[in-house]
This record gives structure tokens, sequence and C-alpha cells, in this order.
């Protein structure tokens, strides 16, 4: 008598894991997970913006059985609907609350400025989806605990999407550092600039401007992916401001144990050469530039390059395909079952929010969310 298993979704891995504690099948018997991993995973969009659009490009880099875009929401539907055409969305929603109550969303990307992270981080884990947030998490600490506080009721998997962490260049970065190749870590150095002024969002206190919140989150995230997420020992952190009352030039420096050192600048008025080195008592490791988005990597003075993918449609942002490897990690991580990602955890996010709150408490830039 032969048994026919009609599947769901044709099983296209050629290794069957046998069942939990059982022997191996006679005959493929896909577990959950892998009937899950042969089914796309579904993302809806929350903004019809710049980063969205680039974040859905960076989507389609991807194979569309495992990625697909079902829907994009914006705060007017016209601009959902001129977005869903032009990426081939089959849903658009006017307004946020459509997308939150869609069954057929396993994710949601939130593009939306950073004042709005916090509202709509909770719109969507409130509805029990599962949520990537743009950076920074949020305005500060006391909204960043919010929103993983509410991820833990929710059980939902949330993550910031700090994007470098997952680029191959970050990923030899940390193998280097796990097996020693430079030894202890004595200091990281980082830097980015960018000619920013005349983007409202950059400049706007209401829109969340500030170049710490900006661009210091990226030399920052590096510092702490180099300390596997220790908290420093002191911060000096000194700045200008911006004629609209938010940082414009950044300087910071972290003390942590053992004479290790992290200094960082970040500014919005120039451009910077944006590289960063990490020094080590065996050797260093340097991003030659773009470290925010790196696709080169020079180790005790060898260069290796890792280029992202073309896009298929105008982007707004360099490298920004790169958003490809937050999007795969994602989908591991909810085929896992997981909550939160081990390569940016909850803990990450806070710590950076909590250091980014301490920088502009010392420069002395206030948002209106520090007081409510
Ligand atoms: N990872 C990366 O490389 C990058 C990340 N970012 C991050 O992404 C976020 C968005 O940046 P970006 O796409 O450049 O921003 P945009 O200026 O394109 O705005 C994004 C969306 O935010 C909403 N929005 C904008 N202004 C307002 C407002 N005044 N009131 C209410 N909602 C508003 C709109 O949503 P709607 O469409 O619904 O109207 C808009 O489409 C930021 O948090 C930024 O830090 C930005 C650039 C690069
Ligand atoms: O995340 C980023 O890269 C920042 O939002 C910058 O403002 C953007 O890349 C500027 O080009």
């Amino acid at each position: 008598m032969m048994l026919v298993f009609v599947l769901r979704h044709t099983v296209k891995t050629d290794t069957m894991a046998p069942p939990c504690g059982g022997e191996r099948p006679l005959w493929p018997t896909p577990t959950v997970n892998q009937c899950q991993s042969n089914m796309a995973t579904r993302w809806g969009i929350c903004s019809a913006g710049k980063i969205s659009n680039d974040f859905t490009v960076a989507l389609k880099t991807l194979p569309p059985g495992d990625h697909q875009v079902v829907a994009v929401a914006a705060r007017k539907l016209e601009n959902a609907q001129e977005f869903a055409k032009k990426h081939s969305i089959p849903r658009a929603y006017g307004g946020y609350e459509a997308l939150a109550r869609d069954p057929d969303i396993d994710v949601v990307y939130i593009g939306v400025i950073h004042p709005y992270h916090l509202s709509t981080c909770l719109l969507f884990m409130n509805a029990k989806k599962n949520v990537l947030c743009e950076k920074p998490l949020a305005m500060n600490a006391k909204e960043a605990k919010q929103i993983l506080a509410s991820a833990k009721e929710n059980d939902v998997f949330f993550m910031e999407a700090v994007w470098t962490r997952f680029f191959p260049v970050s990923v030899e970065i940390r193998r280097l550092l796990a097996q020693g190749e430079i030894g202890e870590v004595k200091m990281v150095r980082s830097e980015f600039g960018m000619p920013l002024h005349g983007v409202p969002r950059v400049m706007q206190k209401e829109l969340g401007a500030g170049t710490m919140l900006d661009l210091g989150v990226y030399c920052l995230q590096l510092t702490c992916m180099v300390y596997n997420g220790e908290k420093p020992e002191s911060i000096h952190a000194t700045g200008t401001f911006m004629e609209t009352g938010v940082d414009d030039i950044d300087v910071v420096t972290l003390k942590y144990s053992n004479n290790r050192l992290a200094v960082f600048i970040c500014r919005s008025d120039i451009e910077l050469p944006n590289e960063a080195v990490i020094v080590g008592t065996k050797g260093t490791i340097r991003i030659p530039g773009h470290i925010w988005c790196p696709t080169s990597l020079v180790v005790n003075g060898k260069e290796t390059k890792y280029p992202v993918p073309e896009p298929y449609l105008p982007i707004n942002f360099i490298n920004s395909t790169g958003m490809r490897y937050e999007a795969e990690a994602v989908r591991q991580c909810l085929l896992k079952g997981l909550k939160e990602s081990a390569v940016m955890s909850h803990a990450d996010s806070l710590l950076l929010a909590e250091v980014e709150d301490e920088v502009r408490r010392q420069i002395g830039v206030v948002y209106s969310q520090d007081s409510q």
C-alpha cells in the first residue's frame, strides 16, 4: 500500500529532519517548520515614504517564494495606492489601523519617521502583529521600554531595523572578533557625516530631527556590537546645535573597563569619509567607508568586497538593497518561532536608546517626548 502525502506546499528541502526524537521516516514527512519554510513571509508596509520604498525594493531582491509584500498602508489612501501600484502590492490601505486588522500579514515593516515609531509599534503589536521598526527605535529610552514591553505582553516578534548588523561585513566582523583575529579590542573609532540640512526630518524637532538619533546611532551600534552589548563605564559627549534647537555635530567618547575605548563623530552638515576602525592587541579591522551600509572590509591590510544587489527600481538611500539581509533574518526568526533576534536583541535596542539619551542630556537636546 503506498501512502501519498498531499502537501500544502511542495517541500523544497532536500534533507529531511527526522521527527523530534524519532528515527528518520521512510518518506519525506516535513515538520511544521518545513511546511512554513515553504510559505512566503507576508509583509505589510507601514507608510509610503522613502525608506518604505527602499525596503520594498530590497525585498524584491529575495526569492518571491520566501517574501511577499501583501499590503501597504499610508495616512492617505491615495499615497498607499500609488505606492502599491508602483510596487505591484495587492492591497492598499488609507490609515494604519486597516493594516493592523489584516489577518494575512505575518510581519509589519514600520517606515514612519521616528516620532511615530512608538504609536505605530503599539498599534501593530496590540493587534498581535510581528514588527520590524526602523531605527532609531524611539525618541528616548522611555519610549523604547514601552515598545519592548508591548512586544513581550503581546508575545510577538519585534526587532529594531538596525540593518547594518545583518550585512555580510558585520557578520564577518563578528566572526573575526569571536575567533580572536585581532586580539583584545582596545579602540573603536567611527564617524558618520552627511549634508542633510535640507531634509525636514533632519532639521525640524517635531519631525524627530537630531544627528545622534539619525546618524550617531550607526556609530553607536557598531561600538556596541564590537563590545558585545557591554554598557560603557562612562560617556562623554559634546556638540553643536542647529538653529532649530537639535544637535548638529556630536563628538562622543565611551570608556569601557581595561582601558578599552570608543570615539565617534556624527554630523549632519558635511560629508565625512564615514569610515571606522577597530583596533585590537593583535591587529586592525577597518571599514573604509559607508559604515552604515558597508560593502568592503579591510582586515590587517587585506580588503574584501561584499557588494549588494542592484535595485530593480530607483532607491532613495545608498546600498538600500542591503535591507534584504535584515528581512531574511526576520523571516528566519519567525520560522523558528523566535520573538527577538540574537543579532539585534531587545537588550541591544535598549542599550542604544539609553546611550542616545545620555548623549542628548550632556549636549542639551530635549524633545517634547522627554517630558510626556
Ligand atoms: N535604514 C536606513 O537606511 C534608513 C532609515 N531611515 C529611517 O526611516 C524613517 C523614515 O525616514 P524617511 O523614509 O526618510 O522619512 P519620510 O520623510 O519619507 O517619511 C516617512 C513616512 O513618515 C510619515 N510622516 C512623515 N512626516 C510626517 C508627519 N509630519 N506627520 C505624520 N507622519 C509623517 C509618512 O507616512 P505616510 O506615508 O503614512 O503618510 C511618511 O511617508 C526614519 O525613522 C529614519 O530614521 C531613513 C533613511 C534611511
Ligand atoms: O538611516 C539613515 O541612513 C539616515 O536616516 C540618513 O538620514 C539617511 O541615510 C541619509 O541619507
